[in-house]
């Protein structure tokens, strides 16, 4: 196995321009696909969840060109739901971002589509968002567990109607109900059942909706209308703003280190909910500046916060790595579906805090971390969970520095993380 050493790093200055939003990123690329016209997407995320998504669009026939950097990407929609004579399969590794809105997607059109995965991603749930698409009439069956992938979908067009969704355990069932709906036969109402989840989410697929040229009728985020009849429209050009949840780590990094850091590509324009994070971090004590498509992070004297981080919770693992820095307890709660997500976070988070000193309360749907008077060396397992060796990378601000194992896990959001964060240390 792979292992990273990152000796202690004694200060953190400079300014990062932040790769492109995965959620955007492959948002953008469905419905572009979707649309009428050619959409001219720019500074699109390159990582492996942008890449299921793409090789996915490519072999559903869609035709696109990628610059050489593949930040840049000409698609040429189908103005249709997708139709194929032949049967096909998709592998769309560990990437949410890509089974769920496709899968929502291939009930639309015509054809025979089996989605499968790495082996997490047959653990990960989709039997809510499998329950609301079979309301509306599709044909979807389980190929191994029940409400798990893989899936094969029998596409036969989506009727409109009345449909339920669950949006306890992740919003992504909804963001895919939501992108399809407009194509439904007739018009779509839908009743979102129990607390929502990472609401933020939602905001980032209407606002694209938005662009694309589609109308939703969204109320208080409990009943969402979607009248029929409506076809996507290329926008022309698309800019993909950076991803705020890779932006995390930098900004924690020059909060803790004391230094300055200015991310670029993300900021008060931005339509990601992770944004937030900064906010999150303020209130740690961390001295923050915000621009229209910037955000600066000052280092300052960090304490413990207790906080509901449910609408920020890829960043918020952010904050507990941070917590590391702080004086005093940091409690994050209600945060359940970290136990569903690239691995189980909470018991992942739990462990690996653990062996570098710290005390944690590991609770069903909340972590409790109190910092170690002095931080111990670890070597970080990173449970092929990219945000795990993103926000370890932190304690290379601890005198020991930390060992990271398998780094390169980063690639499904950040394949040049490690590159960019050593460019800012000292
Ligand atoms: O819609 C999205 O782009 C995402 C929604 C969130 O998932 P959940 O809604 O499952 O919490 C988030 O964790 C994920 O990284 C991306
Ligand atoms: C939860 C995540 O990914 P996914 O889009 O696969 O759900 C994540 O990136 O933290």
């Amino acid at each position: 196995m792979k292992q990273l050493h990152l000796d202690h790093v004694a200060h953190f200055n400079g300014e990062v321009n932040i790769p492109g939003s995965k959620s955007i990123s492959n948002r953008a690329l469905l419905l572009a696909a979707l649309a009428k016209g050619r959409t001219e997407l720019t500074n699109l995320l390159d990582s492996d969840d942008i890449r299921y998504m793409l090789t996915a669009l490519g072999k559903l026939g869609i035709s696109y060109q990628l610059s050489e950097d593949k930040t840049r990407c000409l698609v040429d929609g189908n103005a249709a739901p997708f139709d194929m004579a032949a049967p096909l399969t998709l592998f769309l590794g560990n990437a949410g971002t890509a089974m769920r809105p496709l899968c929502a997607a291939l009930t639309l059109g015509h054809g025979q589509f089996d989605l499968t995965g790495e082996p997490r991603m047959e653990e990960r749930p989709i039997g809510d968002l499998v329950d609301a698409l079979q309301q509306l009439g599709a044909d979807i069956e389980y190929l191994k567990n029940p409400g798990f992938p893989p899936l094969r979908i029998h596409g036969t067009g989506l009727n409109g109607g009345k449909v339920q969704i669950a949006g306890t355990l992740s919003s992504q069932f909804l963001t895919a109900l939501l992108m399809v709906a407009p194509m439904a036969k007739t018009a779509v109402e839908i009743e979102v059942l129990g607390d929502l989840v990472s609401k933020p989410y939602i905001d980032i697929t209407l606002a694209l909706m938005q662009k694309f040229g589609v109308t939703v009728q969204n109320h208080n985020y409990q009943r969402f209308e979607i009248p029929a009849g409506q076809q996507y429209v290329a926008p022309g050009k698309l800019l993909v703003e950076g991803d705020a949840s890779s932006a995390s780590y930098f900004l924690a990094a020059g909060a803790i280190a004391g230094g300055e850091v200015k991310v670029t590509g993300v900021g008060l324009q931005s339509i990601q909910g992770d944004v937030k994070f900064a906010d999150a971090l303020a209130k740690m004590g961390a001295d923050i500046e915000w621009g229209d498509d910037f955000i600066i992070a000052r280092g300052s004297k960090l304490h413990g916060i207790n906080m509901d981080m449910n609408h920020i919770p890829d960043a918020a693992m952010t904050i507990a790595t941070a917590a590391i820095f702080a004086e005093g307890e940091t409690c994050m709660t209600n945060i359940y579906n970290w136990r569903i997500k690239e691995t189980d976070r909470l018991s992942a988070m739990a462990t690996e805090l653990r062996k570098v000193g710290a005390h944690i309360e590991e609770g069903n749907d909340y972590i409790k971390i109190t910092p170690p008077d002095n931080v111990i060396h670890a070597d970080i397992d990173t449970y092929n969970d990219h945000r795990m060796a993103m926000c370890f990378s932190l304690l290379a601000f601890a005198e020991c520095g930390v060992t990271i194992n398998d780094p390169d896990c980063t690639s499904k959001t950040f394949p040049d993380y490690f590159e960019r964060f050593s460019a800012l240390s000292r």
